[in-house]
């Protein structure tokens, strides 16, 4: 997969931006505010969901008269188009035709490390989990249709609960499509975590490898047997009937991560650490998808790391066969980069972010 052509339109503080692309690291640099995170969030909105920032299509129209935002890329020969009207939600189009969100992921694998997650690992479950459905997005397209399966199932069961429904067939159906769901969902992860321990192990790198577990978040184990999940929310129909909702499943799962030779908890490790970790599963997770060629967004990294670390960094994204794009505030911090990236430096002209393209 080549990302070969970028363009936005009204897309936050861009009034318009055109880049074309190729395979080398893309250094962005430029002051606090000038518009640097916005290149690297339009990116990460060529992928299902809500991007990087998690934001409503709304927001993240440019301020002004013209309410709509558009993002349009080249990947591979496939035109890409995505954007939002006022008060519209998001809509795509793959080659001019409509397409839903979901298909863009199999065209493209995106995956990100932003300075939000800095606090991934002592942060709430869902924050670990949707990071976990991010990763596994990135290896099985699907997996977001699943998750959408699933959900809407368990949204219809929490209605029945909440009416004190005692009608077993419609528990029988929903919960047969939850459980066929969910499976899916926890083996896709189960696989994800698999894939990035197996590409942790097998590589030369500075960075410290993560024993990742799929934690089931309620105590009980993680499963991945339709029949049983089945037969769990069958039993589970009185109490999830007192609580009004569904309290078991992977829409509960954590992630859990420890590392070094005292398998020391993420959670446990200094901030520094706990960011090496991070960096150490995203770049495990692109060469775990070297055949795909992914593309990978940092978001100031390179500010957290020590010289070597930056370095080790550096060395390690060059050889990745992925697309890459880092921001910084300073172009020093790009100084290891010299002769093997692409220099992208990026102002403010008054309420328009303007770039300079320093090849
Ligand atoms: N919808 C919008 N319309 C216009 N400008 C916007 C919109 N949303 C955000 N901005 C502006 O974009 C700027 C933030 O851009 P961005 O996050 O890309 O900065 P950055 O270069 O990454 O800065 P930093 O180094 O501080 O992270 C802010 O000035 C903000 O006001």
């Amino acid at each position: 997969m080549t990302l070969s052509h970028l363009a936005l339109a009204q897309f936050r503080s861009w009034p318009r931006l055109a880049l074309e692309l190729d395979a080398r690291p893309v250094a962005i640099f430029g002051p606090n505010g000038a518009g640097k995170t916005n290149i690297l969030e339009a990116l990460s909105m060529l992928s299902p969901g809500r991007g990087m920032r998690s934001a409503a299509p709304q927001d993240q129209a440019r301020r002004g008269p013209e309410a709509g935002w558009r993002i349009r890329a080249t990947i591979d020969d496939h035109a890409v188009e995505t954007g939002a009207g006022p008060g519209e939600g998001r809509s795509v189009t793959i080659d001019d035709k409509p397409a839903p969100q979901v298909a863009l992921g199999a065209l493209l694998r995106l995956i990100w490390l932003t300075p939000a997650m800095d606090r991934l690992w002592t942060d709430a479950p869902e924050v670990r989990r949707r990071f976990l459905d991010r990763l596994t997005l990135s290896f099985a397209p699907g997996h977001a249709e699943e998750a959408l399966a699933y959900e809407k199932a368990m949204r219809d069961r929490n209605r029945l609960l909440r009416d004190e429904m005692r009608d077993d067939r419609w528990y029988r159906v929903l919960e047969a499509r939850m459980a066929e769901a969910g499976a899916a969902i926890t083996r896709n992860r189960q696989e994800a975590l698999a894939r990035i321990m197996q590409a942790q192990a097998g590589a030369e790198t500075s960075f410290p490898s993560a024993r990742l577990v799929l934690l089931a978040g309620d105590g009980e184990a993680d499963d991945a047997d339709p029949d049983s999940i089945a037969a769990r929310l069958a039993a589970m129909r009185p109490r999830d009937m007192a609580a009004g909702r569904t309290l078991t499943g992977p829409h509960r799962a954590d992630l859990g991560a420890s590392w070094g030779p005292q398998d020391m908890p993420a959670a446990l490790s200094s901030t520094g650490e706990q960011k090496a970790l991070l960096l150490s599963l995203i770049l495990a997770n692109a060469r775990a998808l070297a055949p795909e060629r992914p593309v990978v967004l940092l978001d100031e990294v390179a500010a957290h790391l020590d010289e070597s670390r930056r370095a080790a960094l550096y060395d390690e994204i060059t050889a990745l066969p992925a697309q890459a794009f880092l921001t910084a505030t300073g172009r020093e911090l790009f100084a290891a980069l010299d002769g093997r990236a692409r220099f992208l430096h990026v102002e403010r002209e008054g309420e328009a972010s303007a770039l300079t393209d320093e090849g």
